[in-house]
């Protein structure tokens, strides 16, 4: 059974939004092809004078890209942050970009964007380089040591959740959040942040957020970034040279005594660049998929009472890799959950030579996007895209196998997210003790509106109706 809802990103639109969303403007190509390439132009436009459509963009998120998709075609361009970039919207267009079988794609788009704040983050990585990196990190993910992390998130959901007071409207997404903060402080670096905890948080919010700041000066959004980025830069530098001496097996020591057979290892400098952006990419995507979950769940009891069922059956013993496989239902859950609110909404790059993207002409130095939250709400590959329907993702439907990138929650090609298996495991333990524990409901017809701005955040902190069971 599926439930109607509407689009997850579809925000309250003022008389200018309305105007924005509506105005055509005249297009025009982004380059000329190379005579004989057969190779068509991108079309697309430029918008308002400076501003270009950054404040679609900001304001209508995924209405504006599918207004885009459905006029102008899977591969179009506009202006906005102060830079052209190219839309390479549906899945054939994202699997050209992320697959890069030509290596035309860099990760310099991200650059653009976070590179300040999250400078030499494995995602900020390219070709020979990241594949490096990515090798040793991999040292990180095993799967015994992913055991390993699991009993310990176990553990720290459990202590935490016991702090929670249930209320009428209690702010599901600040205590998430500060629960993800823990696990990866516990997972991440075997330690807690203790009295710098809030100043840290906001560090990362600040961090994160900046990306997307108009103004690129160091004051504003974009100034929070960089004070942000240098104060987790002091924090990890301070903590290293003990972790560099000890044995602990949490993921910093991990990272400080990761070597490859060949005699591969990690600078300081590289350990204290992965650790930062390792925080950020699984602090706010656990905890946007979490939220979405729970929303989701709150919504549709239904569902919340046939995975709590489940929960139960499987007694007091904390989840391992083996027992999370008898938490069916919670599957679904979560997979339909990133589907309608995809934690990492669009990826970035730029083309560091000219490229053939559908046959159209893309040249060197241009950023491109690809569009998970687009990808996931089209018709031609989703029955009813806008509606809550897990069982989409049941074997005997497995909508999300019609096209490779129908379905990218955690990307693909070789950018893939390296925390999927980390970052599943944690949001269903997370799940899995929530559901033991509580009941919760969110008003009829409430209507959680996401921001677009930067990664998905619930705009009023996610209210749900909490009680003890
Ligand atoms: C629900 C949770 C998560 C989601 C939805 C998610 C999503 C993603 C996506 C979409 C990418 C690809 C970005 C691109 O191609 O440009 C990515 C990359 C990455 N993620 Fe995650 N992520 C999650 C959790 C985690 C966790 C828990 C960790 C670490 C413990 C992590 C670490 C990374 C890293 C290091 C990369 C860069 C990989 C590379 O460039 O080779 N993520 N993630």
């Amino acid at each position: 059974m599926s439930t109607a809802v509407r689009a997850p990103y579809a925000l309250d639109r003022n008389p200018l939004d309305e105007w924005l969303f509506r105005k055509e403007w005249p297009l025009r190509d982004l380059a000329t092809p190379p005579a004989g390439s057969g190779l068509r132009p991108v079309p697309g436009d430029a918008g308002l004078p400076v501003l270009g459509h950054s404040l679609e963009m900001l304001r209508l998120g995924l209405d504006y890209a599918m207004r885009r998709y459905r006029t102008i075609g899977p591969v179009s361009w506009a202006r906005a942050f102060g830079v052209r970039v190219v839309s390479a919207s549906g899945p054939e267009a994202t699997q050209v970009v992320l697959a890069n079988r030509d290596k035309a794609y860099s990760q310099q788009g991200w650059e653009y964007f976070i590179g300040p704040f999250f400078n030499r983050g494995l995602m900020l990585l390219d070709f020979d380089e990241h594949l490096y990196h990515r090798r040793l990190m991999q040292l990180a993910f095993t799967a015994d040591r992913l055991s390993g992390y699991m009993g310990r998130v176990g553990e720290v959901v459990r202590s935490g959740v016991d702090t929670w007071r249930p209320g009428d409207r209690f702010p599901v997404y600040r205590a998430l959040k500060q629960l993800t903060l823990d696990v990866a402080t516990t997972i991440f670096m075997a330690s807690s942040m203790g009295a710098d905890s809030d100043r840290l948080t906001r560090a990362f919010v600040d961090t994160v957020r900046a990306g997307t700041a108009l103004v690129r000066l160091p004051v504003g959004r974009w100034g929070a970034g960089l004070r942000g980025r240098r104060m987790l830069e002091d924090y990890f530098r301070g903590a290293l040279p003990a972790k560099r001496a000890s044995d602990s097996d949490d993921l910093f020591a991990a990272l400080c005594h990761a070597r490859t057979d060949d005699g591969e290892t990690f600078s300081d400098e590289d350990v204290v660049n992965h650790m930062i952006f390792l925080m950020m990419a699984a602090h706010d995507t656990s905890t946007i998929a979490t939220s979405a979950l729970v929303y989701y769940l709150g919504k549709h009891p239904e569902w919340q009472d046939r995975a709590r069922a489940e929960s139960l059956a499987l007694g007091d013993e904390p989840l391992t890799v083996e027992s999370l496989a008898a938490l069916p239902t919670l599957d679904l859950v979560l997979k339909e959950s990133m589907r309608l609110v995809a934690p990492v909404p669009w990826m970035v790059r730029k083309t560091v030579r000219d490229t053939d993207l559908l046959g159209h002409h893309v040249p060197a130095g241009v950023i491109v996007v690809t569009l998970a939250w687009l990808n996931h709400m089209l018709p031609e590959h989703w029955s009813n895209p806008f509606e809550f329907d897990p069982d989409r993702f049941d074997e005997d439907r497995r909508e999300d196998k019609s096209h490779r990138f129908a379905y990218m929650p955690f990307g693909g090609g070789v950018h893939k997210c390296i925390g999927m298996h980390f970052g599943t495991y944690e949001v269903k333990t997370l799940a899995h003790e929530l559901l033991r524990r509580f009941e919760w409901t969110v008003p009829d017809g409430y209507e959680v509106r996401w921001d677009p701005t930067a990664l998905p955040l619930p705009k009023d902190g996610l209210p749900i109706s909490l009680r003890r069971r």
